[in-house]
């Protein structure tokens, strides 16, 4: 039976819009090309080949078990994952994502970045690729007549360059040659203490055509915030994904590092992907979550129900490492609630103050660390399945929701527990997908508990 697999044609890798592709190449005079994936990490994979060679091959493949590596290089047991991969290692196939196609622009030969979906031997779209996860989430919304539209808020911290994992991590040095002091939320000065730096990610946002925003400090030290323009889910988790790459070479390039380690240093606040979400009527272009004279919608109230119940069992695409609980835990202004409020920043659910026509939800969850793919992929099935089952939400919160208690899970383990239990939402992100997926985190935790850790040396050595 097997040997059929391998006598199956590959997807074609050229179609007719890869005309237009090598249109784009030639006029920018391409010579180089990297063919990306975005990883169960959000982390780009792919190789690096001369553009001639990519134009003139059928196809660019890549081994399928890049999505079932975990982030220590390991790979989860044999049983969790046998019938999730192919045994013998196989390719996936690779198809640009025409519109995809940007200048790198931090090298100096000319180079084109190219998003790419995969695809199986058959044909089919690869289950375990996160891309197509989110495609297959964004699938049912075509279906009801809705197209999404989501704008993430991502947060990161500039830190002094670290080569020694047991060295906590520190504030960099800015223009005045000192490190930040006291809170600078907002401030200005403390923006332009890195000034070249963000001068130079601007410059390449906007040679590769990303969509970023606003920019501002947040209350961390050298901790910043960039905002998206509202747009398409795909659009937005490309866009993360490109400036997560944009902004770490940047960052080198200036001698510090861009990290997006949810809670990269004990204290100092967490960093977050907050989601702003709404739903449009595909045709007619109308807001669903609120009428022109700003009530508040049934489908609205499906939705944010639907967030609210669901979030427990999707946490672990907000909170994908056990660092991210860190945050949750003691992270200032993190949620570790699924309240929700008008313009409320102690709930998980914030609704922020807007004309009828921008009615959103602010889901304040994800941490920065996560895959974009995949916590807007989350986020959107929750909204999917409230609005499915007619669900209805609790009464808003008016004060301090954080004193109303937790209920979002406090660790990886519980994360990967819930996630575990019977849902639709492991039906909408795919089976496979969720096993694989639930694999690779219980292997990076399982690596994590291995490891001892100073403060056990620091208060069990000589008192135990
Ligand atoms: N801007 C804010 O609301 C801060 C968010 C906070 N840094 C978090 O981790 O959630």
């Amino acid at each position: 039976m097997r040997h059929v697999w391998f006598n199956q044609q590959p997807k074609a890798f050229m179609n007719n819009e890869t005309d237009q592709l090598k249109q784009w190449l030639k006029e920018k005079g391409i010579t180089e090309i990297e063919a990306l994936v975005p990883d169960m990490t959000g982390n780009a994979r792919g190789k690096i080949l001369p553009a001639s060679k990519y134009l003139n091959s059928e196809t660019t493949r890549l081994p399928e078990a890049i999505f079932i590596q975990t982030v220590t290089g390991d790979w989860p047991d044999d049983d969790a994952i046998e019938d999730l991969v192919h045994p013998a290692d196989v390719d996936l196939y690779l198809q640009p994502d025409t519109s995809s196609v940007r200048m790198v622009p931090w090298v100096e030969e000319p180079t084109a970045q190219i998003i790419h979906d995969c695809y199986t031997a058959t044909g089919e779209p690869h289950p375990l690729a996160p891309r197509n996860v989110l495609k297959r989430v964004l699938a049912l919304y075509e279906k009801e007549g809705l197209q999404p539209i989501v704008a993430p808020e991502l947060e990161f911290y500039l830190v002094q360059k670290n080569t020694d994992a047991d060295f906590p991590l520190q504030p960099p040095v800015g223009r005045s040659g000192r490190p930040e002091r006291a809170r600078q939320s907002y401030s200005i000065d403390a923006v332009n203490e890195f000034d070249p730096l963000f001068e130079e990610m601007y410059d390449f946002c906007e040679a590769m055509e990303l969509d970023v925003d606003t920019l501002i400090h947040e209350s961390g030290a050298a901790q910043m915030e960039i905002n998206f323009e509202h747009a398409d889910p795909l659009s937005r988790a490309d866009q993360v994904f490109l400036f997560k790459r944009t902004i770490r070479e940047v960052a080198m390039r200036h001698d510090v590092y861009a990290t997006f380690l949810a809670k990269p240093m004990q204290n100092e606040p967490g960093s977050s992907m907050h989601i702003h979400q709404s739903l449009l009527r595909v045709g007619s272009g109308e807001n669903v979550f609120a009428t022109p004279d700003g009530e508040l919608t049934q489908t609205f109230k499906h939705y944010l129900a639907g967030l609210q119940t669901y979030t427990p069992a999707a946490m672990l695409f907000y909170a994908p490492n056990v660092n991210s609980y860190r945050r949750i835990l003691f992270g200032d202004a993190a949620p570790n609630n699924t309240h929700w409020g008008f313009d409320n920043r102690t709930a998980g659910l914030r609704i922020p103050i807007s004309a009828p026509e921008a009615t959103r939800v602010e889901a304040r969850f994800a941490g920065s660390d996560v895959n974009p793919y995949l916590a807007i992929a989350a986020t959107l099935a929750c909204g999917y399945l409230g609005m499915k089952h007619k669900l209805q939400p609790t009464e808003p919160v008016l004060g301090d929701a954080h004193e109303l208690g937790a209920n979002l899970p406090k660790t990886l383990e519980h994360a990967l527990s819930l996630l575990q239990q019977p849902s639709e939402l492991i039906d909408i992100l795919g089976e496979k997908f969720v096993q694989a997926y639930v694999a690779i985190k219980y292997k990076e935790y399982e690596t994590f508990f291995q490891v001892i850790s100073s403060w056990e040396r620091e208060y069990l050595l000589l008192n135990v």
